[in-house]
């Protein structure tokens, strides 16, 4: 038996997507072939956000169902252009063979010198190769931004569970001082603190600002240890999915950055709020009443920078 997939017919209109697919059906029909009529469907992309809707598309006078969504070669293609989901599919199959070639790494019984062999075979080339579908995100970000000096050649990604952050922190001087964070899945909101050796005095803790260095659970939140008197104030903003935010210079050097480890996140007084109240539609996890996010799915992010210096021989077995 002979089998085709992933076949793409693509047209401007319907009448001509039609058309196409009834030219398939005649001469896959003469040779003996059949076209599936549920395994096809049609997907009636909007990316240039026109209102205008398809009616449908037919095989053989048989409506055929629609699809948001589709995977071709590889990639997921979205009917509104966006590439989150394949993305997100990407990040989960990297991990999968990543946790299967550190399984080998970590195992007790296997002897040190197979160990290096394997690390220097499989691990290192693997830590260094950036795949097209990432590298085509960070060239874009370079080329946007015009921040960097040189191509970002470290991506870290996170996967976060709704009620997980991360405690307040400096990245270090290991990096360029420039962070560009790409969000996918929940909304979150990162909370901007000053440094400790930016506040003047230490003693004049208000009661409210000693709960809030508290709120993070046993990490020790430095926000509002004191109101400082050097224009450093701490704020915070919300990460929509798909969003990118990038800090640099005193928001590198002088800050630290957190995400509370809680479902819920407050967003009232955020410095992009207005952004998020203008949005035509709002993130079903978000509530512009109580403006609050209410986080039930996970967030993935993909913080990028630029490593200044890389040792080549950090790994020795
Ligand atoms: O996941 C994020 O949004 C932040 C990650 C971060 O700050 C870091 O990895 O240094
Ligand atoms: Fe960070």
């Amino acid at each position: 038996m002979l089998f085709a997939d992933d076949i793409v017919l693509v047209d401007e209109h319907r009448e001509g997507v039609n058309c196409k697919l009834e030219l398939w059906r005649q001469t896959l029909e003469m040779k003996g072939f059949k076209l599936s009529r549920t395994k096809n469907e049609y997907m009636h992309c909007r990316f240039s956000n026109s209102s205008n809707q398809s009616d449908g598309i037919s095989l053989d006078g048989v409506g055929i169902g629609a699809s948001r969504k589709f995977r071709y070669l590889g990639s997921i293609v979205q009917h509104e252009g966006d590439i989150e989901e394949d993305i997100q599919h990407r990040i989960k199959a990297w991990w999968v063979k990543w946790k299967n070639a550190t399984r080998v790494i970590c195992d007790g019984k296997m002897p040190i010198k197979l160990k290096g062999k394997f690390y220097r075979t499989v691990i290192r080339p693997a830590m260094l190769y950036v795949p097209p579908w990432l590298m085509k995100v960070t060239q874009k970000i370079n080329e946007e931004t015009g921040l960097f000096p040189s191509p970002i050649n470290h991506v870290l990604i996170n996967e976060y569970l709704p009620n997980q952050g991360i405690m307040p922190h400096q990245d270090g001087p290991a990096y360029f001082p420039v962070v560009a964070i790409l969000s996918l899945g929940s909304p979150v909101v990162m909370d901007f603190t000053p440094h400790s050796r930016l506040r003047a005095c230490t003693s004049t803790l208000t009661e409210d600002a000693k709960e809030e260095r508290f709120s993070y659970g046993n990490i020790e939140n430095e926000k509002d240890k004191s109101s400082d008197n050097n224009n450093h104030h701490p704020f915070s903003v919300l990460l929509m999915p798909r969003s990118l935010l990038i800090f640099e210079d005193s928001a590198y050097s002088d800050y630290l950055h957190g995400i509370k480890d809680s479902v819920m996140h407050c967003f009232d007084g955020v410095v992009n709020e207005v952004e998020v109240l203008n949005q035509k539609e709002p993130d079903p996890e978000l509530s512009r009443d109580l403006k609050s996010i209410q986080r039930t799915t996970n967030r993935i992010s993909l913080t990028c920078r630029l490593v200044l210096k890389v040792h080549k021989n950090l790994f020795k077995f």
